[in-house]
């Protein structure tokens, strides 16, 4: 809440100050089955919760911040049905305590009648699912998101819209069109990002809308017109660590965006558990580089 007007503070001014005071890191919590066994946990409800205890405690223990942003990937604690969806919300609620900023990994995207339901589930304060940020898929049309992105910016949180994603199937959809006057789809999807926060962005902080845009692809951008310096908002990049991308690359690749970006690292960072210290200490590794970069 903003000290002044009982108003929440804007998702762009909180994950700024995240990031300057954190650094450009965001620790992915995926529960994957593999991982799970090498940290000696069941796949079981139990086990994920366990498992996000301790990636929190890395993250956040002891009173110090060590990352901007947790992003728990949905899917993982939802192959438990109920009760991993219920181990998600513990996970969202200490993160919240914790004063750790969440993005949820869901890439939820609908028809606009339905997909205010999905805005209600991860962005209303009152749901159990709530987080500071979630996914979007905008490949329904940006329009449909357009209800989302306000009842983002009316809550103080915001939202991550899928642009250039880290996997080559991608290219397939989001390179498309880039002969046509309007550019390639992904250009498309950036300037309406841009377009919503030069809209709704306060004065000097970035809007609600992000992007992801995969730390594997992003030296691709300016060859497709993309403008990420213009967007005005966050930049969360995948693909860092398990997926091969490095941070000077990373850093070559975003150029006059690289402020704007935070990296998302997951397996490359839990696969040094189970053991907290151990955790820390790859996240330190991490955090160091990126901001040495
Ligand atoms: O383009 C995208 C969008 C999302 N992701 C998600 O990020 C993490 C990456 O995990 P790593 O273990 O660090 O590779 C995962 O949850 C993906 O679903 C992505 O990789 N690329």
């Amino acid at each position: 809440m903003s000290a002044t007007d009982g108003a929440p503070a804007p998702f762009g001014r909180r994950l700024a100050e995240a990031m300057a005071a954190a650094g450009p890191l965001c620790l992915g919590v995926d529960p994957h089955p593999g991982l799970l066994a090498d940290w000696g946990l069941e796949d079981t409800p139990a086990g994920l919760e366990e498992f996000s205890v301790r990636a929190l405690a890395a993250a956040a223990g002891e009173g110090t911040l060590r990352v901007a942003a947790l992003k728990p990937q949905v899917a993982l604690y939802e192959r438990h049905g109920s009760a991993g969806v219920a181990a998600l919300e513990r996970l969202l609620a200490r993160a919240r305590d914790a004063g750790v900023l969440t993005i949820a990994d869901a890439k939820r995207g609908d028809i606009g009648s339905t997909m205010d339901g999905y805005a209600a589930a991860w962005l209303d304060p009152a749901s159990p699912l709530a987080a500071d940020a979630v996914t979007l898929s905008p490949y329904l049309g940006y329009g449909t998101l357009s209800a989302t992105v306000e009842r983002a910016r009316a809550a103080g949180r915001g939202v991550f819209v899928l642009a250039l994603t880290s996997n080559p199937e991608g290219v397939s959809v989001q390179h498309a069109g880039a002969a046509e006057p309007e550019g390639a789809v992904a250009a498309r999807i950036v300037a309406a990002a841009a377009a919503d926060n030069a809209r709704l962005a306060e004065a000097g902080d970035w809007g609600p809308v992000g992007l992801v845009v995969g730390a594997t692809v992003a030296d691709r951008a300016a060859a497709l017109g993309v403008d990420l310096a213009g967007l005005r908002g966050p930049l969360l990049a995948p693909g860092y660590g398990a997926q091969g991308a490095t941070a000077a690359g990373m850093r070559d690749g975003f150029g006059r965006a690289w402020p704007q970006v935070l990296a998302t690292s997951s397996r490359d960072i839990l696969r040094q558990g189970p053991e907290v210290g151990a955790l820390t200490r790859a996240i330190e590794a991490a955090r160091a580089e990126l901001t040495a970069a």
